[in-house]
């Protein structure tokens, strides 16, 4: 049983290298909210809670999250015992929403299971893959930065790039990367820049041999992508539409994608990110792991879950330094040659550095 004592939630913040930008806006510095529960028998689990500052890719924010876990989430989890991690979900069905703020507290809840069944994460979920494999994001709304940042991802080893795109931009920035790269796995992400109106600037990309097209239309639609997939042969990927089993279950019904981008914190945690692999399996979709510009611990949690055979693509995973000089978790994640290694010890395989986290927590709070 699992037993939760008490309950650190704290904030970190640290600058990104290089602007993360996107037709929506931009994102210069990662806040980010870290959970640590301890049991009864003195053990911690750590969470992270991917929201952004700003409601820019859905709607919670560090803020809210904050106080749905503090005021709603963590004074339950301190009440309950849990015999699986898998109890979390349906304890908190009737808290409606919120899918963030409860991924962060119910892999905390993940992490503290696998190192008392002394297995790692990745074999608790039933992991076959001891490597996985890495993916790089070109978020500019310049060319040559595009380009440049293309040149340093190929030398890094990454095995697919993936290029953010909006209408204003796509033909020109496709077209001068497949001229100097016309065999590296290209996919490119609008983050529902597009509307139905634009089908033929939309089909007009299949030409570039693209992987994939990630999220053209409407954060919350299923139907109308069902009607663009139809009509474009680049293959649709969902990621903001997809935010539970039962969205995944309607996409595939409808034929509104042929991939599926999981992400635990859309989806509410562990146990609906494996149900949706599950799904994708059973239905035979290609399934990756998606990005957050997360900290080491959301990354983590994100290397076992990709172990998973499903994941059949390479997802938006990096290594510990990819977005900042150095991140809060030890030991730190390393990509080579393109590829991620998969820890094997207890638990989720990696722990907080103390005198980091100390220099980037800007705020931090017990909760009993
Ligand atoms: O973590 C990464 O490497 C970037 C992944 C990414 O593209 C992304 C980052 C933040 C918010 C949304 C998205 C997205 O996939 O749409
Ligand atoms: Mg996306």
């Amino acid at each position: 049983m699992i037993d939760i004592e008490k309950a650190q939630v704290s904030i970190v913040s640290i600058p990104l290298k290089k602007p993360f930008s996107t037709h929506l806006g931009v994102v210069r510095e990662r806040e980010a909210i870290m959970i640590e529960l301890w049991d009864r028998e003195g053990e911690v689990g750590y969470g992270e809670t991917v929201a952004f500052s700003s409601p820019w890719y859905t709607e919670e924010t560090v803020k809210t999250a904050y106080h749905i876990q503090k005021d709603f989430i963590l004074p339950m989890v301190l009440k309950k015992k849990f015999a699986h991690p898998r109890e979390f979900a349906c304890e908190f069905s009737s808290l409606r929403g919120n899918p963030m703020a409860k991924s962060g507290v119910e892999t905390a809840l993940w992490d503290l299971y696998a190192k008392k069944q002394g297995q790692s994460l990745s074999r608790i979920l039933g992991g076959t893959r001891n490597e996985v494999r890495a993916g790089a994001v070109v978020a500019t709304q310049d060319v040559t930065e595009a380009l440049k940042q293309i040149e340093q991802f190929t030398e890094q080893g990454f095995e697919r790039m993936k290029l953010k795109i909006s209408p204003a931009n796509d033909r020109q920035f496709i077209q001068a990367i497949r001229k100097e790269y016309p065999k590296t796995p290209l996919m490119v992400d609008a983050n529902s820049a597009y509307t139905l109106e634009d089908i033929d600037q939309l089909r007009a990309l299949d030409e570039f041999e693209l992987l994939m097209i990630e999220q053209p239309l409407g954060t919350t639609d299923i139907v109308e992508h069902a009607i663009l997939q139809k009509q474009i042969n680049t293959p649709i990927c969902l990621d903001e539409s997809i935010t539970n089993v039962h969205d995944a279950k309607s996409a595939i019904q409808l034929g509104s994608c042929q991939i599926i981008n999981i992400k635990i914190g859309r989806v509410g945690g562990l146990a609906i990110a494996k149900q949706i692999h599950d799904l994708c399996q059973e239905h035979q979709l290609q399934a990756w792991c998606g990005g957050m510009i997360e900290f080491g611990i959301s990354k983590a949690y994100n290397l076992a879950l990709a172990s998973l055979p499903g994941f059949t693509l390479p997802g938006d995973l990096s290594s510990s330094t990819h977005y900042w000089q150095e991140d809060i978790i030890t030991p730190a994640i390393e990509m080579e040659q393109g590829k991620i290694s998969v820890p094997t010890v207890p638990g989720l395989g990696f722990s907080i550095n103390e005198r980091r986290f100390d220099e980037v927590c800007v705020h931090k709070e017990m909760i009993k």
